[in-house]
């Protein structure tokens, strides 16, 4: 046989093998999905059509919800249900919350990551992680204590600020809250000083940004068939994420370290943090007593932590850049609470002096920060998988191993939700007569809800209001660049892509024109 009939001969073969597999791969799709019944939501594609959108990602499943209220993809082995229908959502996170778990599927592309901590788990290891969890965020000494780490914080992060409003330099605030927030939450968390705020930390500053790869190229999996396979060889976007991964881990099992010696040497070490309350009901069962349990559970609450209260922040003040009129107000609203009470004008003595009832006479702040939360939900999607054959309450059904799916992106955007002016960013719609008026949580879904709504709710807006009012006091915030039209990172969470540059012009605090 010559040269070109080899040649000829290998890419036949591999032209058969390229089309058998992909025969095979649209015959395990399509087949077992009742594609045609009307029993089952309306099919727009199939997964891998994600790859081709996954830059603009939600907004994409917002086009689809737009005519569809509960629509599907399919994946090889089971379908995909995407809903924003708020009965649906009360039906699978409440009234069915047995009937429902995170699913194998969703476990596998995500174990690497978040382990065995409370976001990857069901039955009896949930219960005991959130048992536990719950417990230290009902307790007053955390209140107290948070609160106290989230006033030096913010104090810190304005000080950092000013060196920037002084000379005019443009910054990237997104850059500088995620720094924050994660001080924050190590120093509340596990009782440690990170000190990541300060750029004194360089392991501090390589562990965020292996964090948020890490985020991104797990999130990437729902999208890459062949992600197993990479994992398997370690090649292209894995062994990326089992870099980054090694570098989170490092850094979390010193933590552990550390605060084992700290717990032995120190038997007067007050145990009020997250992590060693988690030792302590360790040592009570030897089972959790390793400390790859331990780094789950670190790493899931960093994860929950750190980016959920951030790039809320950042969401939140590239709205205020967009609306100056919104910003002047909650200027208002501060100086108002503020009056005779906290008259400090410098940095560190104003954010010290900001108590607890201050932060709860701020309605149009606190309905500012919910409405971000509604047009750029921190967790923009979030899902269950169905351990039983199901209908839901709009009349569709599903099988047994399908994951349903609500966007809470999408759901800030829904008119028939939200009103004719679902897209438009009004503060306002969540007040009446200046006080603030709760949404459903299946409908306003940002936190989760049912019995694995989110822990951390007041703990973020606790953060999030102090760090608004010691900014919004001293400063005024622009954007570098008016026009830009920024738009976010397909995550996990919802970030901005590129980061939130703008420009800070100081206040005169006192006499606030
Ligand atoms: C703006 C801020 C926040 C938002 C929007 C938010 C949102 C959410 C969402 C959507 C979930 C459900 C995730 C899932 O499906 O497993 C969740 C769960 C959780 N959040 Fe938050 N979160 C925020 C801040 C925080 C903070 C600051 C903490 C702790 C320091 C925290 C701790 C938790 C925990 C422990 C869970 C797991 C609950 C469970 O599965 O039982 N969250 N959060």
């Amino acid at each position: 046989m010559d040269f070109f009939s080899i040649f000829i001969t290998i890419i036949s073969t591999l032209l058969i093998i390229l089309l058998f597999s992909f025969c095979s791969l649209a015959l395990v799709i399509f087949s077992g999905k009742s594609l045609n019944n009307p029993q089952y939501p309306p099919v727009m594609g199939t997964v891998f059509d994600q790859l081709f959108y996954f830059h603009k990602l939600y907004d994409y499943q917002t086009d689809i919800a737009r005519k569809y209220r509960t629509f599907r993809l399919l994946a090889p082995s089971q379908s995909e249900l995407y809903t924003t229908d708020p009965r649906n959502i009360e039906h699978i996170l409440k009234t069915n919350f047995d009937k429902y778990s995170k699913g194998e599927y969703n476990q596998a592309i995500v174990r690497d990551l978040f382990g065995y901590g409370i976001f990857a788990v069901d039955g009896d290891m949930w219960r005991q992680q959130r048992k536990v969890s719950s417990f230290e965020f009902s307790t007053r000494v955390l209140r107290d204590f948070s609160c106290n780490c989230f006033r030096r914080n913010a104090a810190k992060l304005a000080g950092i600020i000013s060196e920037f409003a002084v000379t005019g330099s443009i910054f990237d605030i997104q850059e500088l809250l995620s720094r924050c927030s994660l001080d924050s939450i190590f120093k509340v968390g596990f009782g440690v000083d990170l000190n990541c705020l300060e750029g004194s930390n360089k392991e501090g500053t390589m562990f965020i940004k292996a964090l948020d790869d890490s985020n991104e190229s797990v999130y990437w999996r729902y999208a890459d068939l062949f992600w197993m396979v990479k994992r398997y060889l370690n090649i292209g976007s894995e062994a990326i994420l089992k870099k980054n991964i090694k570098v989170m881990d490092n850094f979390v099992y010193d933590l552990i370290k550390s605060k084992r010696e700290l717990l032995s040497v120190q038997s007067d070490y007050v145990k009020e943090d997250i992590l060693s309350r988690f030792l302590v009901a360790s040592e009570e069962n030897p089972s959790n007593k390793n400390d790859k349990y331990l780094r789950d559970i670190i790493l899931n609450f960093i994860l929950a932590g750190k980016d959920s209260t951030a790039n809320t922040l950042s969401w939140f003040f590239y709205m205020l850049c967009k609306h100056p009129l919104i910003q002047e107000k909650i200027v208002q609203e501060i100086t108002d609470v503020i009056e005779g009470k906290n008259n400090d004008t410098k940095i560190e003595g104003f954010a010290m002096n900001l108590v607890d009832t201050m932060l709860d006479k701020m309605p149009y702040l606190h309905a500012t920060l919910t409405e971000t939360l509604r047009l750029y939900p921190a967790v923009p999607v979030d899902g269950k998988c169905a351990d039983m054959d199901d209908i839901l309450p709009d009349g569709y059904r599903l099988k047994k191993g399908d994951g349903v799916y609500y966007i809470a992106y999408t759901m800030g955007r829904m008119t028939y939700i939200w009103g004719e002016d679902a897209e438009v960013f009004r503060p306002e719609r969540w007040l009446n007569n200046g006080v603030f008026q709760p949404e459903s949580s299946f409908k306003f879904v940002a936190f989760h809800a049912g019995p694995r709504i989110c822990l951390g709710k007041d703990f973020a807006y606790r953060q999030m209001k102090i760090i608004a009012m010691v900014l919004l006091t001293f400063f005024r915030f622009k954007l570098a660049d008016e026009d830009i039209r920024v738009t976010y990172r397909t995550m996990f969470t919802l970030q901005i892509k590129g980061g939130l540059h703008i420009k800070a012009v100081p206040r005169v605090v006192g006499n606030r024109n």
